[in-house]
């Protein structure tokens, strides 16, 4: 045998990097996809059905520097074991868009470009999809106009959907809607909002997920006018607060598998948003994933959930090599199956 000298290390095959998660063969195809999506590998599918990791959720309930505010926190809810690689599946197997759409303010159009990576499953409690994946009136079980609708709604794959039933029995809540969010660095973000659209009923129950990259998701009061809190008015259930008696921001560092049901009076009386982060945060790899689920009961939820996560713009998908999300060109799609 010849001595082995230093340049032999550096000709060595590099051992192929570990695939963080098994491929399922099994995938969800439906026509309204750009490419089928796989189910969860069975370990995490596993796993996922004993979640909570840790029994019970700390309630946060109208605490008096918190006041309407009422949320629940699971830290963590899904296990640290399978967190990373549901972020990485997940990043690996659905399909993105970044949305820009135009909004008149004051007379002014002005163009927004979304800051983050979303996408969309569901529809509102008007339809629903049967066995085969056809849309049909939730009432008479026949298939939906094609008017009903300006989007496509599109079922959750297989894979969101096992996800969605563990959540529906932690907390006793049943969802019909799954927006995603891919923050990919510091610089993607979700600015102050509250999520109390009327489609969503009074007090929505919101169940939010979060994998990978730990970032700060804030609770601010929402302002009320010093007119409305010197009125005597029960219209509004909302806080009547000055500004100077404002409760303070409350600032969770949400981790990856951790889990947020906000609840009650919360969307209400509280905005919430997750700031950009600054500095060496903004390194690649420091990817977020964000998964909400919603119940909408009219057929806006629909329309407004699809404009506004999937629009009509560029398919993204994770390019393992790049590193980043790439414009999907219909290539890799995996099965050569054409979904139109
Ligand atoms: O990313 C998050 O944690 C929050 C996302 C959110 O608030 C939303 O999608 O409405
Ligand atoms: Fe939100």
């Amino acid at each position: 045998m010849s001595k082995r000298g230093p340049l032999d290390s550096f000709f060595q095959p590099t051992q192929p990097k570990k695939p963080k998660y098994e491929a399922s063969v099994e995938k969800t195809h439906h026509a309204s996809y750009p490419f089928p999506v796989p189910h969860f590998p069975a370990p995490f599918a596993e796993q996922l059905s004993s979640s909570p990791a840790v029994s019970a959720g700390t309630a946060m309930v109208n605490r008096p520097e918190f006041p309407h505010l009422d949320i629940v926190l699971h830290r963590p809810y899904i296990a640290a074991s399978i967190s990373g690689g549901v972020f990485a599946f997940l990043r690996q197997e659905l399909f993105f868009y970044r949305v820009v759409y135009t909004i008149n303010r004051g007379g002014i159009d002005t163009v927004v470009k979304t800051p983050r990576f979303t996408t969309v499953f569901g529809v509102d409690a008007t339809s629903r999809f049967a066995s085969d994946g056809a849309l049909v009136d939730a009432k008479t079980g026949r298939p939906v106009d094609a008017a009903r609708y300006k989007c496509t709604p599109r079922p959750l794959p297989a894979c969101l959907h096992d996800l969605r039933r563990v959540v529906e029995a932690t907390t006793g809540e049943t969802f019909n809607f799954c927006l995603v969010n891919y923050y990919a660095d510091g610089s993607d973000s979700i600015a102050y909002h509250s999520d109390d659209e009327r489609f969503l009923g009074d007090n929505p129950a919101i169940a939010s997920i979060s994998l990978g990259a730990r970032r700060e998701f804030c609770f601010k009061h929402k302002p009320v006018p010093p007119s409305d809190a010197a009125s005597p008015s029960p219209a509004a259930q909302t806080q009547t607060l000055v500004p100077s008696q404002q409760p303070k921001v409350l600032k969770l560092a949400l981790g990856s598998g951790d889990m947020v049901l906000m609840r009650g009076s919360t969307q209400k009386n509280w905005l919430h948003a997750v700031p950009k982060r600054a500095g060496v945060a903004n390194a690649v790899g420091q990817g977020r994933i964000n998964i909400t689920f919603r119940k909408a009961l009219v057929r806006g939820g629909t329309e407004n959930y699809y404009a506004y996560n999937v629009g009509k713009g560029q398919v993204f998908r994770w390019g393992e090599r790049e590193g980043k999300m790439m414009p999907w060109t219909g290539e890799g799609s995996g099965d050569g199956v054409v979904c139109v």
